[in-house]
């Protein structure tokens, strides 16, 4: 069976708890997630802890955010992890987005728009004023000359990305929940199967997985619920 366009979010508080998650899920997903809290904590060793004997594609979320110099240098740091993915921040610039991209030709560099833990209060807060989707497109659209191949957007505005950016750049979606799971800390958010109706590639799920007492049994049941919706969409 093919995995489910599914990056499980690895925000473990130690390696043996995010190794055994990534065990546990990458029969069922085609991608595994690394952030802060994990590579701030054990370093590049991480990756190949977390690949594991499986191989699966690992997606870095480092964020990087710093002159086009310093984020030039710190993804030439990380080449020899193979990332499939790393992130920086769309706000950082066309020039730095394009210092990453020019750093990791082989690693899909993705230009977070806007962290979909931002209402839109917050937003308006640190001076973005106006619906979220108007400043998702700008970036998404100066990310994307600037060389970005993905990018990170949430689900709310997805479908507003693809239209602005078209069929060749992937969208990655975290803020992603099962009906009627927890937000927790997310603000603007969707169902996985909205999301990917809406034109997202990849759905970044974290605690809805690694939360639940059965992380496998869990991706398998999301797996298998998207499996299900794209069969019914393909019926005549
Ligand atoms: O805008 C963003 C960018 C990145 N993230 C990351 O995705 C996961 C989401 O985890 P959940 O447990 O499903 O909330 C997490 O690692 C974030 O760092 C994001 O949420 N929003």
């Amino acid at each position: 069976m093919t995995p489910a366009p599914i990056a499980v979010a690895l925000d473990a508080p130690d390696l043996e708890t995010a190794a055994h998650w990534a065990s546990l899920v990458t029969p069922h997903v085609s991608t595994v997630k690394v952030g802060l809290e994990l590579y701030l904590r054990y370093g590049p060793d991480v990756i190949a802890s977390v690949r594991g004997a499986s191989g699966v594609r690992v997606f870095l979320d480092l964020k990087l955010h710093d002159i086009p110099n310093t984020v030039s240098g710190a993804a030439k740091a990380v080449a020899r992890l193979k990332p499939a993915i790393l992130t920086v921040h769309a706000t950082g610039g066309p020039a730095m987005i394009q210092a990453a991209a020019d750093a990791l030709p082989d690693t899909q560099i993705a230009a977070v728009t806007l962290l979909t833990s931002l209402s839109e209060a917050d937003l308006e807060r640190v001076g973005l004023n106006g619906p979220s989707g108007d400043a998702v497109r700008r970036l998404a659209a100066l990310a994307v000359g600037a060389g970005a191949r993905a990018l990170v957007c949430s689900p709310r505005e997805v479908a507003t990305v693809r239209a602005e950016v078209g069929p060749d750049i992937v969208l990655i979606t975290p803020g992603v929940r099962p009906a009627g799971a927890a937000t927790q800390d997310q603000a603007r958010v969707a169902t996985p199967e909205q999301a990917l109706a809406d034109g997202a590639d990849l759905l970044v799920i974290g605690r809805p997985i690694t939360g639940s007492p059965d992380p496998g049994a869990t991706a398998a049941g999301i797996a298998a619920a998207l499996r299900r919706t794209a069969a019914a969409g393909r019926r005549p």
